[in-house]
């Protein structure tokens, strides 16, 4: 287990990072996402031991590696970090880099081998790092940070610069690849969808503080404030009284406010369904349709997300209601630390 407790980080003129608590079990991947800017570095960075907190504790298993007077090296932690910006050796050529760390193991060259067709880099190994491509090098870094087998693995945007298809693909393995090998993750990204298939647990950063832990599901349908909602994904506030107009006869506060998603709208015929409205722009994202519908009478704007062949049209009428099966979130707005 990996654990922080109460750490903050600040310097003369800000606080970076503010009384974090945090629990990462071993074995698990944690993505710890938010804005530019929010502090996923600087946490990656106090937890490989290249920065220390200035209260606050960071724990692996038993073993005390961060307090305010107690500094565990970081070569001494068992940990890897694949930087942002990536520190390859550029003298090196690609198995040169991977191989660093474990020259004198006896298994050296078939990890090396292993691990550069896992990334898919094999035909990649006897070429020099300057002329790889930014993609290729990220590759690199990471079959160098595990080459060494860290027992927690750090990475910050690890996939920025590899194409959608690829980078499923690495994940889908390297997901394999940590569990099988029993590696805590901590993956710091901006990109919530990377974020949802990645992780057994989020953590969410904003302005230096965690303000959600949870598994992606949770954070998705019961995100702990608004920002956090609309951080996820597209989104509908709705008032009890806006949203028993979809959803008659259920139990809502009239008052509280509501996370709707817009994929648990349901558009029927025009005349049908709970409620009457007009179709008032659409966007086409491939998979599902964004239309973005405006209630007849007086009320908010409803997104929903529509699936399936049929294409809808501004002006158009429909009829809608909430899914039945959908279960509507009470928002709170209160940062929830
Ligand atoms: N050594 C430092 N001295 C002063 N400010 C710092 C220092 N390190 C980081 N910061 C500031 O702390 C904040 C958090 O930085 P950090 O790099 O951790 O954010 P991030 O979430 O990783 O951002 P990005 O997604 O852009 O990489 C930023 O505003 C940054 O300018």
């Amino acid at each position: 287990m990996l654990r922080g407790t109460a750490l903050t980080r600040a310097t003369r003129t800000r606080t970076i990072l503010n009384n974090l608590s945090f629990e990462v079990p071993a074995g698990t991947t944690a993505t710890v996402l938010g804005p530019s800017g929010s502090g996923k570095t600087t946490l990656l960075r106090l937890v490989m031991g290249l920065d220390r907190p200035d209260t606050g504790e960071l724990r692996l298993g038993d073993q005390l590696l961060s307090s305010p007077d107690r500094h565990v090296p970081p070569q001494k932690r068992g940990m890897s970090m694949v930087f942002q910006e990536f520190t390859l050796f550029p003298n090196l050529d690609v198995e040169g880099n991977v191989a660093f760390g474990v020259k004198r193991a006896r298994d050296a060259e078939t990890r090396v081998d292993a691990l550069l067709e896992l990334l898919e880099i094999s035909q990649l190994k006897h070429r020099r790092i300057d002329n790889l491509s930014g993609g290729e090098q990220q590759r690199v870094a990471l079959a160098r940070a595990l080459a060494v087998a860290p027992r927690v693995l750090l990475m910050d945007e690890p996939f920025s610069n590899i194409d959608a298809m690829l980078r499923q693909r690495l994940f889908e393995r390297l997901h394999s690849y940590l569990r099988a090998n029993g590696i805590t993750a901590l993956v710091a990204t901006h990109d919530h969808q990377e974020a949802f298939y990645f992780s057994d647990h989020i953590l969410v950063l904003k302005d230096g503080r965690l303000i959600d832990h949870n598994p992606p599901r949770r954070i998705y349908e019961q995100p702990a404030n608004a920002w956090v909602a609309e951080f996820f994904g597209d989104t509908n506030l709705l008032t009890g009284a806006e949203l028993g107009v979809l959803a008659p006869g259920r139990p809502l506060q009239p008052a509280a406010r509501y996370l709707v998603r817009p994929e648990t709208i349901e558009l029927t015929d025009p005349g049908s369904g709970a409620a009457a409205a007009t179709v008032a722009k659409t966007v086409y994202y491939g998979a599902y349709q964004e239309v973005r519908l405006r209630l007849e009478g007086t009320g908010p704007e409803i997104r929903v997300h529509c699936t399936g062949p049929k294409t809808l049209r501004v002006g158009e009428q429909v009829g809608l209601m909430l899914r039945t099966d959908a279960a509507p979130h009470p928002i709170n707005d209160e940062p929830a630390d």
